[in-house]
């Protein structure tokens, strides 16, 4: 079939096979390029179809040499639909990684679910033993929890007032003001339960329980802090209540790991595209004027980019004994986004967008075409127009 992108908002409900095995490939070279990283032995990414979890799964295997699992929800073609991307992506991480003779295995299935722990725990006893590094990287807006049965969702809203500010739709580049209602304390709570630690640390007892956890294993969650202009709608909002709680859960686990010579962080990310973040209203407008700014200066990262020096400069550098942490004890590879040079240029610019100046002042051009990318469209050196086969099996999955 030819496949086209079919959007709703900020959702593309279809995808590209071919575009995403270019994109994962890409980010292959990307890591190839570079110094080896002596790193973990067997990895488990939860969360490891797209963004950070898939960029972390390509260092750990493509710069480490590691054996990798990977968790993720299902997302096979059903019917006249494609796949989704995480499907596209996670059946080319699979294909590269044994073509390079390494182990890697595909579980599916809710990350929340007990019974997806358990195919986790029980693959990784018979296939490799234990792992050494668990990285926790779900975002989504739902979850069940496995203990009460009760769904709760997440909202991305502010506490305690309304709040007013840009945001733009970029698919057409209209600039408008938005206005958000503060979240009840349901929803906060709601929000802490899906995006919060509660399941991270349900992951890391499953593990040891189940013996297939190493004593000195490390374990991250990812995080986010971000400048004064988001901070009603992400850190002070329903979101930093969640963060706030991954992060308590990372001193918790760092607190139990220590004994075995383990460790637990989290670690504060770069605003990126993402299919999570295009959900999020003002950020998408925010990380534009911030692309400009970060690659004017020559200092722009993606995920690859972002996971890279996370491996090789923070938690496995050679030149530091311990892990060059905060003041609360996170990793921060937010450094350069926060840079009061960028922050004072994004500020400047963002006093001044409109709908008529968008593109002049923003990357918006690039944030529209790196979010195609993510659904594998857009991407040079693909024949848009050909015929492509939109079943593509994934092996190693259960
Ligand atoms: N994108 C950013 O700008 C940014 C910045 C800093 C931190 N972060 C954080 O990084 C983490 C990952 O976010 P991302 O932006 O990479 O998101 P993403 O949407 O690109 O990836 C989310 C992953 O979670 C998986 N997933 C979602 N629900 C699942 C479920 N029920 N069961 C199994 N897998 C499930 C998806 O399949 C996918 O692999 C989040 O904690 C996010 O807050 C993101």
């Amino acid at each position: 079939m030819i496949i086209k992108p079919r959007t709703r908002g900020f959702i593309c409900t279809t995808a590209h096979p071919q575009g995403c095995a270019e994109q994962v490939r890409r980010q292959i070279e990307y890591v190839q390029a570079r110094p080896a990283i002596r790193g973990p032995r067997n990895v488990l990414v939860v969360g490891a179809s797209a963004g950070y979890g898939l960029a972390a799964r390509i260092v750990a295997a493509f710069g480490a040499r590691a054996n990798t699992v990977g968790v993720y929800r299902p997302g096979e073609r059903s019917g006249g639909r494609t796949a989704s991307a995480g499907w596209y992506n996670s059946a080319a991480f699979e294909t590269a990684a044994r073509e390079t003779g390494l182990q890697s295995f595909s579980v599916t299935g809710d990350a929340f679910a007990d019974e997806t722990k358990a195919k986790a725990v029980n693959l990784i006893r018979k296939e490799l033993g234990q792992v050494d590094l668990v990285i926790y990287s779900v975002a989504t807006a739902r979850r069940t929890n496995p203990r009460t049965g009760e769904t709760s969702t997440s909202v991305l809203k502010p506490i305690g007032q309304p709040y007013t500010n840009k945001t733009v739709n970029f698919h057409d580049g209209e600039v408008s003001l938005v206005t958000l209602e503060p979240a009840t304390e349901e929803e906060i709570q709601g929000t802490v339960d899906v995006m919060g630690g509660e399941d991270w640390q349900l992951w890391i007892d499953a593990l040891r329980e189940g013996g297939a956890l190493a004593p000195n294993a490390t374990t991250i969650a990812y995080s986010y802090i971000g400048p004064e202009l988001t901070q009603a709608i992400y850190r002070q909002g329903s979101i930093g209540r969640a963060k706030d709680h991954l992060e308590a859960t990372a001193k918790r686990l760092h607190e139990r790991l220590a004994a075995g010579g383990g460790r637990a962080y989290v670690t504060v990310g770069k605003a990126l595209v993402t299919q999570s973040s295009s959900a999020i209203p003002v950020v998408p407008l925010y990380i534009s004027a911030l692309y400009k700014v970060m690659k004017e200066k020559g200092i722009h990262e993606g995920c690859i980019e972002q996971m890279y020096r996370l491996f090789a400069d923070r938690l496995y550098s050679p030149n530091a004994e311990d892990v060059p942490v905060d003041g609360e004890g996170r990793i921060r590879i937010d450094d350069w986004e926060m840079r009061e040079d960028v922050q004072r240029e994004v500020a400047d610019i963002w006093s001044r967008i409109e709908t008529s100046n968008i593109y002049e002042l923003t990357d918006l051009e690039g944030y529209r075409r790196e979010f195609f990318q993510l659904f594998g469209f857009e991407t040079e050196g693909i024949d848009y127009e050909a015929d492509v086969d939109p079943n593509v099996d994934i092996p190693n999955i259960s």
